[in-house]
């Protein structure tokens, strides 16, 4: 195919079917008959009714044979956009669900991270993780690693290798009365995330970037967090965290820290509460917390597998919404037993399925909902709406290929379905073995 006469974007991907995606305005757009042709650098050039295609062909300067046409039944979904997982608990992934978070951590969860101490564990581990992620639908993964550089950066290296799109978080924690091995002194927490960002920044990947990383409250020091608000100010860099994901934490915080008004008040008064911020759970953050949220411009990634399998809480997300807070959706692996966004929107369904059962005035989100959560909802919640999430022209196209009716598929499709209720099956029933290819940046990543 040719570069058009009046600019020099050359498109090298021309796709006729149907797109399924969310907007601001419809959380589910069933798009027939759709022609969308992406750029050699992996951009949407156009998007438009098939009806268009002669005048298109001429404008871009490509041919009939140029075009890949979808199958019956299939569609493309904006890449999904995982806002919170830890890359370093993938081993630990669907064990250990016995406990509640705290007792859950210091059993489990530092002992199994101890362990990317050695760079070769941390490698097998980071290349399943980013595989087995990508494999079901995860575009964007915003990855928590371990409090070790060197796997970290391992670990930005196989996101950039595979082609998936990614944060990487180095962990930061100065407290650990438990698995003392496994924290930092706080000048080397400090320093190695220095070195970290530097050393990630210089590679130049093209979708993998740094996040700084506090692993929450009861793990860093005052002096810690405050440093690490600092560096993330300094640099305009990204900032994840967990935050009142259960009451017994909630309080401890409460205790440790008796000059603040509350859990987002330690990180907003030490700079970590930005419109760069995303901060897992937030099961129990009062309206006041949340008005917080909304005037710094921070997120909330919302892990409802992780919050039911550790007991943690239910998630109020319509009134998270109420509060126009920005909020995606995260598997948190391992608190959650899934990697896949598809069990995220399910899980988010129950949940807020159950906030009904216990109050019947509660308006319970829809499956086309948590659709958007999944995809526009989580690119929001990184600020990256103005490259992923839908498919516009001008974002990036990350995107999932399904086939509902995949021989061997997980259900079935009937001659009497609506495209509708196909879409609605998948998105309850659909697994990995729907999701036939996968698109990053226009760069098939997965291909069946
Ligand atoms: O679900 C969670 N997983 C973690 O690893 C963690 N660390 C602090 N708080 C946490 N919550
Ligand atoms: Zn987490």
């Amino acid at each position: 195919m040719t570069s058009c006469n009046e600019s020099v974007i050359l498109v090298t991907k021309v796709f006729k079917g149907t797109f399924v995606h969310s907007t601001h305005t419809s959380p589910l757009e069933i798009l027939e008959n759709i022609i969308l042709g992406v750029s050699e650098d992996g951009k949407i050039v156009f998007i438009e009714d098939s009806s268009e295609q002669e005048n298109l062909a001429k404008r871009w300067g490509f041919e009939n044979t140029d075009i890949t046409h979808l199958k019956d039944w299939e569609f493309f979904i904006p890449g999904m956009v995982d806002t919170h997982i830890h890359a370093s608990q993938y081993s630990n992934m669907g064990t250990g669900l016995d406990m509640s978070l705290l007792p859950w951590l210091n059993t489990y969860t530092f002992p199994a991270e101890l362990k990317y101490k050695k760079t070769e564990f941390a490698e097998e581990v980071y290349n399943k993780v980013v595989k087995r992620t990508l494999k079901n639908g995860t575009t964007t993964a915003c990855y928590f690693a371990t409090i070790h550089t060197d796997s970290t950066l391992l670990l930005g290296e196989i996101a950039d290798k595979i082609g998936q799109r990614a944060f990487v978080g180095k962990v930061c924690m100065d407290i650990n009365n438990t698995v003392e091995e496994y924290k930092e002194t706080t000048e080397e927490s400090v320093e190695e995330t220095k070195r970290f960002i530097s050393t990630l920044l210089q590679r130049k990947y093209p979708q993998v970037k740094p996040i700084i990383s506090p692993r929450f409250v009861l793990s860093c020091s005052d002096k810690l967090l405050k440093d690490l608000g600092l560096i993330a100010k300094n640099n305009d860099l990204h900032i994840q965290s967990h935050i009142s994901e259960n009451t017994e934490e909630v309080q401890i915080v409460k205790k440790m820290f008796p000059d603040y008004k509350s859990y987002t008040d330690v990180y907003n008064k030490c700079n970590l509460l930005t419109n760069k911020t995303v901060m897992a759970h937030g099961c129990h953050l009062t309206d006041k917390e949340l008005n917080i949220f909304n005037q710094r411009g921070a997120a909330i990634s919302h892990c409802p597998n992780s919050n039911l399998s550790l007991c943690s809480g239910l998630l109020d997300v319509r009134n998270v919404l109420n509060h126009k807070v920005k909020i995606g959706l995260g598997t948190d692996v391992s608190g959650g037993y899934s990697p896949s966004m598809l069990d995220a929107m399910r899980r988010a369904l129950d949940t807020s399925k159950a906030l009904t059962i216990q109050n019947s005035g509660h308006e319970t989100l829809t499956y086309k909902e948590v659709f958007r959560l999944a995809t526009l909802g989580g690119s929001q919640v990184l600020a990256l709406e103005d490259t992923i999430g839908n498919f516009e022209v001008g974002k990036d196209f990350d995107a999932v290929l399904v086939n509902p009716s995949i021989p061997g598929g997980p259900f079935d499709v009937f001659a009497s379905d609506t495209f509708e209720a196909v879409v609605e099956k998948f998105f309850y029933l659909g697994d990995d073995r729907n999701m036939v290819e996968v698109y990053v940046a226009g760069k098939k990543v997965v291909n069946l």
